[in-house]
């Protein structure tokens, strides 16, 4: 999907931050066609950044990137002293740059020609709603005319044209890297993912987008942030300290709410009015009715830029706030409410969140990517306002994250879900008999919680003892088509088990 390669001169690439008059004519015009943070990846005549990482020091890796053909290297430099430094080396250049983690965003969006200036880029985050919102913003984008892309958890392209990436918020030189290839395809929207880890390693720092929607804050990898103040504080810094065109605040959650003081041009989105309070002066959305079914949702909605009704075919009311988010999103870009609201009902369910696979003489099952506690309780509330039967949660946690999360997801199963079975995820480097011990402790219970390591075979025992008037809701993975244990990953994928088990070609 990437683009042909970007050709620029290395004097050309670093002007804006070194001197690179003084420097030897043939470094100043040596051109090169591409730049790699990774030695693995090197071709003939690339630029390798050698960044010091949180597991390595990628400056270890310069004579293996030599070697793979590197003609140029560009190091983090050891101190301020060093930053402009050139050493010549086998015929090859290392230029020694301070922090090149925080400007490396500036550099690689420079070498790919400011992509983010030729296509309406949007940035989504928050802890849970980025994948379902970014792709409902691009699915929108396109029913009005655009050619869109997203960048995300579920892979980064255009919309029906995804390539797997190995992060949900790529590195600093991969996203203007992607983005200049789909400009070149045509594409003049795109929607992407920002994690609140891409944000505090400034892998999106230079970026500027048109608008940036914040979702909702809840436990989420604290076992990177520490605790909820510095999650926060990472959340918040894509609308203080990154270009983040008009903030689109989910003011139904409280740190949202709290935001507005110091954000006076963002637009407000809510289901309650009410929280805005009287003397809100600034711009919003809020919701004035609405209806549920499993096929989906009719909003009834007021706005700063009128009122409208629309239906959509997503099911739960956190997907309500979603589409009002993506909804007021496009209405400050301009776009008219007749026309969003005429072309809604053709928007479709993202992979893998609330997905429904529903047969006649078979219970409903919901695969849904419902992995932090919030989500999990939203996504069986959601399903319990249509169950008629039994409501069934199968669901694991993922190994070498945030531990503190067992024990309430498993709290939570219990409250609000009727059969529990307790299954592994991907649990990565941790044995899976630790993971569900930590989850058991969470339950008042534990003995009436049924516990089957097989994800398959978990699915396969509801499927078969459940009623035709049960919901199963299979959680935490969602669209992941892998199971990552210690030593390998194998294919896994839940949507394909119940289609199978469903009697369906995957
Ligand atoms: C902790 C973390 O965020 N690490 C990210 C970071 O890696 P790093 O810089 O720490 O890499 P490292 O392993 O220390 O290596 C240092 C440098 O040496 C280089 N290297 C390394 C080996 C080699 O042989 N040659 C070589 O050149 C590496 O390319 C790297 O530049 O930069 C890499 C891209 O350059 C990311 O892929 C990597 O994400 C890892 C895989 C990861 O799991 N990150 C998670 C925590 C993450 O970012 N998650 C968020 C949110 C997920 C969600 O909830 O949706 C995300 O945005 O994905
Ligand atoms: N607005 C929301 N509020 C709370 N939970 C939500 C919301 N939207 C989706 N969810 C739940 O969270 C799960 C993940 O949704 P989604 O993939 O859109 O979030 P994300 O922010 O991209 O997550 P991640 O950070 O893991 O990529 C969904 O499967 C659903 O259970
Ligand atoms: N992509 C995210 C969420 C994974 C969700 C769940 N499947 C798990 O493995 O914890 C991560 O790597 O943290
Ligand atoms: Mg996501």
């Amino acid at each position: 999907m990437l683009s042909p390669s970007q050709s620029i001169t290395l004097g050309s690439l670093l002007s804006p931050w070194m001197a690179t008059s003084d420097w030897q004519e043939k470094w100043r015009e040596h051109s090169v066609e591409n730049m790699t943070i990774d030695s693995r990846q090197i071709e003939a005549d690339d630029l390798f950044v050698a960044v010091n990482g949180h597991a390595v020091d990628g400056r270890g890796f310069i004579p293996a990137a030599i070697h793979a053909g590197a003609t140029a290297v560009l190091a983090e430099a050891e101190n301020i002293a060093k930053h402009g430094d050139i050493v010549e080396q086998d015929g090859i250049v290392i230029i020694y740059f301070k922090q090149l983690n925080q400007y490396l965003s500036a550099i690689a969006n420079r070498f790919y020609a400011q992509p983010d200036t030729r296509l309406k880029l949007l940035a989504v985050t928050g802890t849970n709603g980025k994948t379902t919102i970014s792709q409902l913003l691009a699915q929108w984008a396109n029913l009005i005319g655009y050619n869109a892309g997203v960048m995300g958890t579920t892979g980064n392209g255009l919309l029906n044209s995804l390539i797997p990436a190995v992060n949900t918020t790529g590195n600093a030189i991969e996203i203007p890297h992607v983005l200049h290839a789909l400009v070149d395809q045509g594409a003049d929207f795109a929607a992407m993912e920002i994690s609140s880890h891409g944000l505090v390693q400034g892998r999106v720092k230079a970026l500027q987008f048109v608008a940036s929607i914040f979702t909702n804050l809840s436990r989420d990898h604290l076992d990177y942030h520490g605790d909820m103040a510095n999650y926060a504080d990472a959340k918040k810094c894509l609308f203080t300290e990154h270009q983040a065109g008009i903030p689109v605040i989910n003011a139904d959650d409280d740190i949202g709410l709290s935001w507005l003081a110091d954000l006076p041009n963002a637009v407000a989105v809510v289901t309650d009015k009410a929280r805005l309070g009287e003397g809100y002066q600034g711009q919003a959305l809020w919701l004035t009715d609405v209806a549920y079914s499993t096929q989906g949702v009719n909003i009834i909605f007021d706005s700063s830029w009128g009122a409208g009704q629309f239906t959509a075919p997503l099911v739960g009311s956190f997907n309500v706030s979603n589409l009002l988010l993506a909804l007021a999103t496009l209405l400050a870009l301009g776009h008219s409410i007749d026309k969003l609201t005429a072309v809604a009902p053709r928007l479709t369910a993202v992979i893998g969140r609330m997905e429904v696979f529903q047969r006649s003489d078979k219970p409903m099952v919901v695969v849904d990517y419902a992995h932090t506690p919030d989500a999990l309780e939203k996504a069986l509330q959601a399903l319990r306002v249509h169950c008629q039967g039994k409501l069934w949660c199968i669901f694991g946690c993922g190994g070498d994250r945030d531990t503190g999360k067992r024990p309430m997801m498993a709290e939570i199963s219990e409250r609000l879900a009727d059969q529990i079975i307790i299954t592994d995820d991907n649990p990565r480097t941790e044995a899976p008999a630790a993971i569900v011990s930590d989850m058991l402790q969470g339950l008042v219970l534990p003995q009436q919680a049924q516990v089957i390591h097989d994800r398959k075979l978990a699915c396969t025992y509801a499927i078969e003892h459940a009623q035709a008037n049960d919901i199963i809701l299979l959680a935490g993975k969602g669209h992941e088509d892998y199971q990552v244990l210690a030593d390998r990953t194998i294919h896994y994928s839940d949507r394909e088990t119940v289609q199978a088990l469903f009697g369906e070609t995957a």
